[in-house]
């Protein structure tokens, strides 16, 4: 039996569909995604915490869901809203359809609505927060009150939210999905050298950069949020990981704490996206909150150095401000979509961040060489 939906954006834009999940009501910033699949990872992705998510692409949950497309324990994402979900998905992997799977993890969702012109205006008017309501209850002057005392991202510390609560070891690699084995796999380091000892910042981190480092033969401590850097110092690792994760990375202090603290110590440092932001952030450069931001998986993305234009897998809303980077911040990639900084370098430490997803997960693999450029960073510095 299907039950209506609503999503009603605090501008006061009203789209009524059908629910296709939880009953209830869930606000956050509404944001488009314009990847052609890779929705599950989509919805785990903790970066999406407190976002509403649309699918630009029309047909979502084809293929249903399985356990190991998920890049956390859980769905993340507010909400999901989607022009129209197929009646019989099917793939040899499916292990639970869409609906029922929203369902499980009581989170909302809507089908049914124009996509597009949800789409068209968020990109002319700018990121909005919305309210996704579903079920039998719809009140959508109620709805509209939620959508407009959300109080936005900007200034909200997700990062501590999304971690773990403590540490531990992660050991599955990239191969051991691509097998079907579901098994442990540390590729060996090479000839007399000692596997790589890399602690890996958890702001809310997807499984998938775990895996990409532990199949250059990594051993993989994860930590939570606000570990102080003499903690992770104690460790003795070889290289420091700083994760993705939700919210604006400005309140995040602790962590702008830490990585200050782990560039003194002349730590190797890789960030992506939010890590990437707080690596900034530690530098002394500033960052700002985009019109719409970044949500996709076909984004090109050039290397200044070589002049090289590299598809990339995306998904930010805030960035860090080119014209604030610091003398000892370079500025490494740019985006041909918009121009905005994608990558920056410390000219005088083993550091460097990247704003797009080169774990892809969903999206391509063009810049998986950056987790080799870690390695190196860390194999320089035991020589
Ligand atoms: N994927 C991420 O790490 C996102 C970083 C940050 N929350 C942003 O929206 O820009």
């Amino acid at each position: 039996m299907t039950k209506p939906a609503v999503l009603v954006l605090e501008d006061g834009s009203v789209f009524r569909g059908t629910s296709i999940g939880a009953d209830g009501s869930s606000v956050g910033e509404v944001v488009f995604n314009t990847a052609m699949s890779g929705y599950q990872e989509i919805l785990t992705d903790p970066s999406y915490l407190r976002q509403l998510v649309t699918l630009t692409y029309p047909h979502i949950g084809n293929v249903g869901t399985n356990p190991e497309d998920e890049e956390s324990t859980r769905i993340q994402a507010a909400g999901l809203i989607i022009r129209d979900l197929p009646i019989q998905p099917s793939n040899f992997r499916m292990q639970e359809r869409l609906d029922d799977y929203l369902r499980r993890h009581g989170v909302v969702g809507i089908a049914g609505i124009d996509t597009r012109r949800l789409t068209r205006r968020l990109r002319e008017q700018g990121a909005q927060n919305g309210c996704l309501m579903a079920g039998d209850a719809i009140d959508e002057a109620a709805a509209l009150r939620e959508a407009r005392g959300f109080p936005g991202l900007q200034g909200m510390d997700l990062a501590r939210l999304a971690s773990t609560p403590e540490a531990y070891p992660w050991t599955q690699g990239v191969w051991a999905l691509e097998t079907g084995h579901g098994g442990h796999c540390a590729s060996s380091p090479p000839e007399g050298q000692r596997p790589l000892q890399v602690v890996a910042y958890d702001f809310g981190i997807k499984r998938n950069i775990l895996r990409m480092l532990v199949s250059r033969g990594c051993h993989v401590t994860v930590v939570p949020a606000q570990t102080p850097a003499a903690t992770v110092l104690a460790l003795e690792p070889d290289g420091v990981f700083l994760s993705n994760g939700p919210g604006d990375p400005e309140p995040c202090d602790y962590a702008i704490a830490a990585i200050r603290t782990l560039l003194e110590a002349d730590m190797p440092l890789f960030g992506i996206c939010l890590g990437h932001q707080l690596l900034g952030l530690a530098c002394g450069a500033r960052t700002q909150k985009m019109k719409f931001g970044h949500h996709g998986a076909n984004h090109p993305v050039q290397d200044l150095a070589t002049g090289a234009v590299m598809i990339s897998s995306q998904n930010h809303g805030f960035a860090v401000d080119e014209q604030s980077l610091p003398v000892h911040l370079e500025a490494t990639h740019r985006s041909l979509f918009d121009g905005s900084l994608q990558g920056i370098r410390h000219r005088d430490r083993r550091a460097f961040g990247f704003q797009g997803h080169p774990e892809a997960s969903p999206g391509p693999h063009d810049l998986a060489p950056l987790f080799d450029h870690f390695i190196e960073l860390m194999r320089t510095r035991q020589d």
